[in-house]
């Protein structure tokens, strides 16, 4: 918490909120002593111009008392939302730059959590220390010391009800606090459901299984309800405990203080000024307790949060004077010499003495059967994961040695599942190159065999919802496509890509990449399962488990390759390879 307010607090508006709460208090404290003298001087003896005077000095402190707390309120309200605002943009800045790694060890549904819930816990909790928490200690000290002040045996009623009162917070933090802070995990789970929920509707609903999401989210919900609602019903306990402890005080004064009175040993008006203090005294006690309550669950947020703005980037750039720049005058190339990689937590190496180099104009094609390494081999060139050995290099450059951003901008990738934004074809096709023309956009779209559909739809400016849902499975491969190609790049990645299209619009698509002026000066990389698609590539690489064991030609491989002939043989026979 202290870290995120040093970070993140404007201290002049903060030391704003606290003047005036200052005033605020000073004017709370300074009308009892009001109250006391219009009883004991004005009403007591009579006198109607000192009771004016009095009355109209109550109004005066009393106006004061609401400007100044009106101040404490905006300034109070307007730094703790800035704080907010703060944190979300950091936030939402740390997790775009995340690798693969960091999402998996987070997941989606807890960074949504703290980039929301945590994020408003901590908000609360700003505007409460602005506006009650400082107050209470300033409250508590001088109307002790004022209370004292004016009658010093009745300040024995709160040597009984401040420990009673001590006890009952302590028993209700006890309880509590942990259920706050399990809270916030109940939170994500509910996320997590509701989310695989959502985006596994379709299967959900084929699978007929709508009862058994239903009861996992009944289960989260419930589990929810029942930790909100005990930690809710125990510091609810606190008003009335507060409330009864309050009135036995009030109580206690008026007893002892009335035997004063009797005696003529206290004035009315010093008895209702210290009840008046009295309250203000145990309300204090009850706020400043409320920290224990309050600040503990704020923590929690606040470590949920710098747990994720401090999370050191696992890919992260080399420091400013080691790195180097790519030389713009070579040609595009991808050489990945002896390369090695293992998933974090994986027994087996993910990939094994991958070796191969492809120059501008040659297509690399990746075959083999699943999880045999091909996606994680072409999720290496952009560095979404470090490779463990070996070297992979752009341009004749090692991609370790250059910015993330620099590399980014020589490579351009199509993913095995096609992402598209809420927006138009053309918001979509921006992402790919935001000075793209409407005669580029057109091109790319040609290429991707998309013109005709998008034609159809309305043009460029067609709408496209949420992960594109209003287009088919092969629509959007097309337009993630698209996407790709009008990038202007050394290295074009499309990772399966070409699987959930026909065969005729898969040939018609790749001749098109070939014939491309921007794609013969490229290294293209096609990761695909069908020999008809890998074919025509200058090198093709045979992967299985992890490893790559043939690489050359279709002929060659046909020749020498068993793995390549099993996998053609295979597809012969289902009819698929046609062209094999
Ligand atoms: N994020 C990950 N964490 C741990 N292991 C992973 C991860 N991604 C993939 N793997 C494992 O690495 C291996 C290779 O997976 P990869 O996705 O590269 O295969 P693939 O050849 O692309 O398969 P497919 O054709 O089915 O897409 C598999 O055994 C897989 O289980």
């Amino acid at each position: 918490m202290i870290k995120i307010a040093r970070k993140n607090l404007n201290w002049w508006a903060a030391t704003a909120a606290l003047l005036f709460l200052l005033i605020q208090v000073s004017a709370d404290l300074y009308l009892p002593t009001i109250t006391s003298n219009l009883i004991d001087k004005g009403i007591a003896q009579n006198d109607q111009s000192y009771i004016w005077q009095q009355g109209i000095n109550m109004l005066i402190v009393s106006f004061i008392g609401l400007l100044a707390a009106a101040g404490n309120v905006y300034f109070a309200s307007t730094q703790s939302m800035k704080v907010g605002q703060k944190l979300r943009s950091q936030m939402f800045n740390k997790v775009v730059n995340f690798s693969s790694r960091e999402f998996t060890d987070f997941g989606d549904s807890s960074l949504i959590t703290r980039t929301t819930n945590d994020i408003v816990q901590i908000q609360n909790v700003m505007v409460t220390i602005l506006r009650m928490m400082l107050q209470s200690p300033i409250m508590l000290i001088a109307a002790g010391v004022l209370a004292y002040n004016r009658e010093p045996r009745l300040t024995t009623v709160f040597l009984v009800a401040i420990p009673i009162l001590a006890v009952a917070v302590v028993a209700i933090m006890y309880f509590a606090v942990p259920l706050f802070k399990s809270i916030q995990k109940k939170t994500d789970r509910i996320n997590l459901v509701f989310r695989e929920g959502l985006t596994g509707v379709r299967v959900i609903r084929a699978f007929n299984q709508d009862k058994f999401e239903q009861d996992r989210f009944d289960v989260a919900n419930h589990d929810y309800t029942k930790t909100a609602t005990k930690a809710f019903v125990i510091t609810s306990f606190m008003f009335p405990v507060m409330t009864l402890i309050l009135s036995g005080s009030n109580i206690g004064i008026i007893f002892f203080g009335g035997h004063l009175i009797a005696d003529m040993q206290m004035q009315v008006g010093n008895l209702v000024a210290f009840m008046t203090y009295a309250t203000q005294i145990l309300m204090s006690f009850m706020m400043l307790s409320m920290v224990f309550v309050f600040v503990p669950r704020a923590s929690a947020s606040a470590a949920r949060i710098n747990e994720v703005v401090e999370r050191e980037n696992s890919v992260a750039d080399l420091p400013e004077d080691q790195i180097k720049q790519f030389d713009q005058t070579k040609p595009a190339s991808l050489e990945f010499d002896d390369v090695e990689f293992k998933y974090r937590g994986a027994e087996q190496l993910a990939l094994q003495g991958i070796n191969f180099k492809a120059r501008a104009g040659q297509t690399v094609a990746i075959i083999g059967g699943t999880g045999s390494g091909k996606s994680t081999l072409v999720n290496l060139i952009p560095r979404l994961f470090n490779f463990d050995d070996g070297n992979i290099l752009v341009n004749d450059q090692p991609i370790e040695q250059v910015t993330q951003h620099a590399l980014h901008e020589k490579i351009s990738i199509t993913q095995q599942k096609a992402v598209l934004f809420k927006g138009t074809i053309r918001t979509n096709l921006k992402y790919g190159n935001k000075d793209a023309t409407d005669d580029q956009m057109w091109q790319a779209l040609e290429i991707a065999q998309s013109k005709s559909f998008v034609t159809e739809n309305g043009g460029l400016d067609a709408i496209v919802e949420q992960n594109g849902d209003n287009f088919s499975g092969g629509q959007r491969q097309r337009l993630a496509i698209a996407r790709t190609i009008i990038k202007n790049a050394s290295i074009y990645i499309f990772d399966d890509s070409f699987s959930a299209l026909d065969f005729k619009t898969d040939a018609q698509l790749r001749m098109a990449l070939h014939q491309d002026k921007q794609m013969s000066q490229a290294v293209m990389v096609i990761v695909a399962q069908r020999v008809s698609t890998v074919a025509d590539a200058d090198l093709i690489l045979v992967m299985d488990d992890g490893k790559v064991v043939g690489q050359g030609t279709h002929q060659e491989l046909k020749a020498n390759n068993e793995t390549y002939r099993e996998i053609v043989d295979s597809q012969i026979r289902k009819g698929d390879a046609a062209n094999a």
